[in-house]
């Protein structure tokens, strides 16, 4: 992992190649000589199918994962926050001891500050309830909460929201829309739902085949709110004629 200077990106992969090999020999090509970059201050969305190898570039990206050949650069001190499907907070701490840990020396009176943001998500009643007896779309609306309370300048969010009800789900998205409006973060968001890809991207990355291969559309969807226009890009992309096994409540 290497840092670089350059302020229009967030992430710049180049020439990355990475080869899995399963136990009776099998390789897995998740990509070659992939470049990709990620700009700075936007979300971008990536929805593809399943097995392409959206997790591994995400683990790639974040140093969990390491890769063959190529490199991945990150802007100067940038600082990673990573929110899966199951969240992971710990079952033992309230949920303010849960925040408190991971945030306590970013404020003065980190208390209070998660007092506001509790608040301003509907959550002020639970702050000394654990994690066992709050739904799991309240302790996935508090671990998104305790990592953008870490200031992280790349959220990367692999369908973060997936297991969440209708209901949850909008109020998690409008909830990060909002606080990435304010903060201007840089966020990576893997979803199997192309209405949520449309909503929070500023850019949607299609990704197909192994080794990877990706198309991006410029999502005009938040200025104009043509959805259809973005939709029809995305099916030609994958080239689908059943259209039926994508949302298209729209
Ligand atoms: N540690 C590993 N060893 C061998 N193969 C692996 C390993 N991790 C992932 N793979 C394989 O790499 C491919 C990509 O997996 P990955 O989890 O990145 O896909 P994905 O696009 O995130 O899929 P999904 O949308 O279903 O979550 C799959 O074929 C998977 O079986």
């Amino acid at each position: 992992m290497k840092m670089f200077n350059d302020s229009k990106n967030c992430v710049e992969i180049k020439n990355l190649s990475k080869t899995f090999i399963r136990p009776n020999g099998e390789k897995v090509n998740i990509c070659e000589n992939l470049n990709l970059y990620i700009e700075k201050g936007k979300i971008s969305s990536i929805i593809g199918s399943s097995g392409c190898g959206k997790t591994t570039l995400l683990n790639m990206i974040a140093g969990f994962e390491n890769y063959d050949d190529g490199e991945i650069y990150l802007a100067p001190n940038c600082k990673i926050g990573i929110l899966f499907q199951n969240n992971v907070l710990f079952p033992w701490k309230t949920i303010m001891q849960n925040i408190l840990f991971a945030c306590r020396n970013y404020f003065d009176d980190p208390k209070a500050v998660i007092r506001e943001y509790l608040a301003k998500v509907g959550l002020s009643e639970v702050e000394n309830c654990y994690p066992n007896e709050l739904s799991g779309g309240m302790n996935q609306r508090i671990a998104l909460l305790r990592i953008l309370l870490t200031s992280p300048d790349l959220i990367i969010l692999d369908e973060a929201f997936g297991a969440l009800d209708y209901q949850n789900r909008l109020e998690m998205q409008n909830l990060f829309l909002e606080l990435h409006k304010e903060r201007k973060f840089t966020a990576l968001v893997v979803t199997h739902d192309m209405l949520e890809a449309i909503t929070l991207g500023d850019n949607i990355f299609i990704f197909y085949d192994q080794p990877l291969k990706f198309n991006i559309i410029q999502n005009s969807v938040k200025s104009d709110g043509n959805y259809s226009s973005i939709i029809n890009q995305v099916e030609s992309i994958f080239n689908i004629s059943d259209q039926s096994k994508y949302n298209k409540e729209v």
